[in-house]
């Protein structure tokens, strides 16, 4: 069986991964498994960057296949922000005060103008450092109040139209068929096994 090392302590995303993966024949494992992981300084400029960053270190390191997300929510109104810095916005990384303060920075802005969207990148990295590079966006709208009790981060302000549900009202499937993570990994799926083939 292959195993995937997931760059992450983010129970949110590990939670998407596993539900792709594991049906694939893929074992997961995340950095929350690993006891001590390596401190990896994400210092890129964009998600891409961020991503290979994390992807290549802990590749290199653990001697493994290892996958790094780096998302993030990008808010028309406010010049894309938060963007990469989307899980420490309030500060700490606190989804709760996050959530806060985007509603407070889009305070008075009225609902047709509050178009944003999800983005996602993901780098697959081989120990050698071989990667592969994938990419999803979602356009939404950011809600006055949070709406739903499902996903994780962001998800309780962001509005799909196509679904008229925010993204935490949507099942973990619905979400995944068109989320920005959903796509990335669709991309990904699509050249994963040539890719494999080529670092094995
Ligand atoms: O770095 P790792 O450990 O993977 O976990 P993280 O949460 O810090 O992950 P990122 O650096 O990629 O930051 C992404 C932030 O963007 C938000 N985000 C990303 N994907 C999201 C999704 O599907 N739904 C809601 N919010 C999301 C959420 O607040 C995350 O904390
Ligand atoms: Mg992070």
């Amino acid at each position: 069986m292959d195993k995937i090392l997931i760059a992450t302590k983010n129970e949110g995303k590990a939670k998407e991964y596993r539900k792709l993966f594991e049906p694939k024949g893929f074992e997961i494992v995340t950095l929350n498994d690993l006891n001590d992981p390596i401190e990896i300084v994400e210092d890129g400029e964009t998600f891409a960057q961020n991503a290979a960053i994390k992807a290549t270190a802990l590749a290199e390191k653990y001697q493994v296949i290892a996958l790094a997300d780096d998302s993030g929510l990008m808010v028309d109104q406010l010049d894309g922000a938060p963007g990469i810095y989307s899980a420490r916005y309030a500060g700490d990384h606190d989804d709760e005060a996050n959530k806060q303060k985007l509603l407070a920075e889009l305070a008075g802005v009225a609902p047709d103008k509050r178009t944003a969207h999800f983005h996602c990148a993901i780098v697959v990295a081989s120990p050698a450092g071989k990667q592969l590079t994938v990419e999803g966006e979602v356009n939404g709208m950011i809600l006055e109040e949070q709406r739903g009790q499902g996903g994780f981060g962001y998800d309780p302000l962001f509005y799909y139209p196509p679904f008229e549900r925010s993204f935490a009202q949507l099942s973990m499937e619905e979400k995944n068929s068109v989320s920005h993570r959903g796509r990335a990994v669709k991309a990904l799926m699509e050249r994963f096994d040539a890719w494999l083939n080529e670092v094995r």
